[in-house]
């Protein structure tokens, strides 16, 4: 895959706290003001108890602050649990959007070669995995305070008590190191084998037909699945780092509270302390031993760490580049390729060589050849759908490479052998576009795509869902067709476009295009005799390179051209000329 880093700024990931930062803000003044209300509450409630054991008068005023002190701390501790968990909700929708648009600002073709179900699986459980990292960060700023401020606390009770945990403390920073390095490999590697399952399973659903057609459900169910033992281990590893960790803080920290609570009733017993302040050191003694809690919040941020890194290759892919040119206004479409070249991504092998071609404004041009011979990597060249890795194409002599994107899109329309059906409607479907196309241009389209007819018997209409139409390879095609009808541009390739309609749809589609002759420039990607016959001109492509332009009637005298369009069949095709074709 060829992904284009930039030099490594901040990432798009690291830039998320950045985002709605006042949502981070208030997270982490509640957090802060649930610890510190946490902190208090140990203080009051010793001085409390100490007044109660004096024998005094009720200190209300000390039990009211204590009832004020939890009430603050709940409080406190359920609006950063709605915040932290809308925030997290909302950093996720941002970082989604904002990773599917560099994918999508990209030269599509070379930005989208990941494979679809590790893509979808980066776009989806990877987002939510980094984007949960600000709000875990601004909690856990929670989870480092309560045990410092619970070890002043000890400290200002009595130093020796405070000694005493101190003694623990360095067990428990290298449990806590130990077990961040533990999750975050094993974290990354889960991840990578959940991608790998996710792609299989995509293309295995994509498959489906050829899978039941070839019986090989079986064999296929187990190539999915084959990684399965690979993340079963992953997930094994963590949840050992995890169940180490928590034995061993299980065995650790109530020793280290024992300790606590020992230290402090010795020093009770020699009069040093008071009751109260017995109270406060085991409250805050708890408190301090809360760091083990940060465990859970460390292998979340180790978990967003590794999905951060799958994300950093796609938030740094370069837009495509272009010089914020526009097309020339009025201009009649005359399209140039100069000595265009197009080179495999990772073995080099060329795929188009020395392209040069003209396509005068307003004409039509059928382009042929032998399946591979690089007809679909010229189409795509054509309207900057990829860039040449060598020469130039030109639209009204304007560089399409300088082009700004967006204007470029409304001069373009493609139509594609399996189109993708956006929208939630047919109608949506054939708007679909660099702008919405107004219903009845929608139905002028579809009538010029001749899918008026099948759209007519759906159960609902143009307003019948996609998912509930059930639609044949040639219907699919004709609305492909129509989208790119109702948007029309100075320029219009149809890659294979037609290839599954029945000839009597194809002649009237036909007949549609040709009526666009003059104020649209037409390239027919094609294997069928009469859609180079009618073409004003035919390129001949032949391993990449162009073997020869010309009319049909023309190029029909080379055997070799002919050859192109031979079948098996004796007398098919062969025996009649471009003009018979055509009609
Ligand atoms: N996305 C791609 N990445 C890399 N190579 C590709 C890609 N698509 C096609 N190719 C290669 O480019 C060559 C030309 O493919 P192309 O699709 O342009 O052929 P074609 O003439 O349109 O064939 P067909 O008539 O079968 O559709 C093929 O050898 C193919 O292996």
């Amino acid at each position: 895959m060829r992904l284009h880093p930039r030099p490594a700024t901040a990432s798009g990931t690291r830039r998320l706290s950045r985002l709605h930062p006042a949502a981070l803000t208030w997270l982490f003044l509640c957090s802060t003001g649930g610890a510190l209300a946490a902190l208090a509450l140990p203080a009051a409630l010793g001085h409390t108890v100490d007044r109660l054991v004096s024998g005094g008068p009720v200190p209300w005023s000390g039990l009211l602050l204590c009832a004020v002190l939890t009430l603050a701390e709940t409080g406190f501790d359920a609006a950063a649990a709605v915040t932290g968990t809308t925030t997290t909700a909302r950093l996720t929708a941002s970082l989604r959007t904002r990773t599917a648009a560099r994918v999508l600002a990209a030269e599509p073709r070379r930005a989208l070669a990941l494979p679809t179900g590790d893509l979808t699986a980066r776009l989806t459980a990877r987002t939510a995995d980094a984007a949960s990292a600000p709000v875990t960060a601004a909690g856990a700023v929670a989870g480092v305070l309560l045990p410092l401020g619970a070890l002043v606390g000890l400290f200002l009770i009595d130093v020796w008590t405070a000694a005493a945990l101190l003694l623990g403390a360095p067990l428990l920073v290298v449990l806590l190191r130990t077990f961040t390095r533990g999750t975050a490999d094993a974290g990354a590697d889960y991840q990578r084998a959940q991608s790998l399952i996710a792609h299989r399973l995509t293309e295995a659903l994509e498959g489906a037909d050829t899978i039941r057609a070839a019986r090989t459900a079986a064999r296929e169910h187990r190539r999915v699945l084959e990684p399965l033992a690979a993340l079963a281990e992953h997930g094994r590893r963590t949840w050992t780092v995890y169940g180490r960790a928590v034995g061993r803080s299980g065995l650790l920290l109530p020793l280290l509270m024992l300790l606590v609570l020992a230290v402090a009733g010795l020093r009770l017993g020699a009069g040093t302390i008071g009751v109260g302040d017995l109270v406060a050191a085991s409250r805050y003694a708890s408190l301090a031993v809360g760091i083990g809690s940060l465990t859970g919040a460390l292998g979340s941020l180790a978990r967003s760490r590794a999905a951060a890194r799958t994300l950093d290759p796609l938030l740094t892919l370069a837009p495509l580049p272009h010089r914020g040119l526009g097309p020339v206004p009025d201009a009649p479409g005359h399209l140039e390729l100069r000595d265009v070249g197009v080179h495999q991504d990772g073995d080099g092998r060329p795929l188009l060589t020395g392209v040069h071609l003209t396509i005068p404004g307003g004409t039509s041009l059928a382009v042929v050849g032998r399946s591979g011979s690089g007809k679909s990597q010229l189409a795509a060249v054509a309207g900057r759908l990829l860039d040449p890795d060598t020469g130039s194409v030109l639209l009204d002599g304007v560089p399409l490479d300088g082009m700004e994107p967006a204007r470029l899109r409304r001069e373009v329309a493609y139509a594609f052998a399996r189109p993708a059906l956006p929208g939630t409607t047919v109608e949506d479907t054939i708007a679909y576009g660099p702008w919405t196309a107004p219903p009845e241009a929608v139905r002028a389209a579809a009538r010029a795509a001749r899918a008026d007819g099948f759209l007519a018997l759906l159960p609902y209409g143009y307003a019948t869902p996609v998912a509930d139409a059930p639609l044949s390879g040639g219907e699919r095609q004709r609305l492909g067709l129509a989208r790119a009808f109702a948007h029309p541009g100075r320029l219009l390739i149809l890659d294979d476009a037609l290839s599954s309609l029945d000839t009597v749809t194809e002649h009237h589609v036909r007949r549609a295009l040709d009526a666009r002759a003059g104020h649209c420039t037409r390239i027919i990607v094609a294997h069928r005799l009469s859609s180079a016959a009618r073409a004003d001109r035919v390129a001949w492509l032949e391993n990449g390179r162009l073997r020869a332009t010309g009319r049909h009637e023309e190029l029909w005298a080379d055997p070799d051209y002919r050859a192109v369009f031979r079948t098996d069949t004796p007398g098919e095709h062969l025996e009649r000329t471009g003009t018979e074709a055509a009609r």
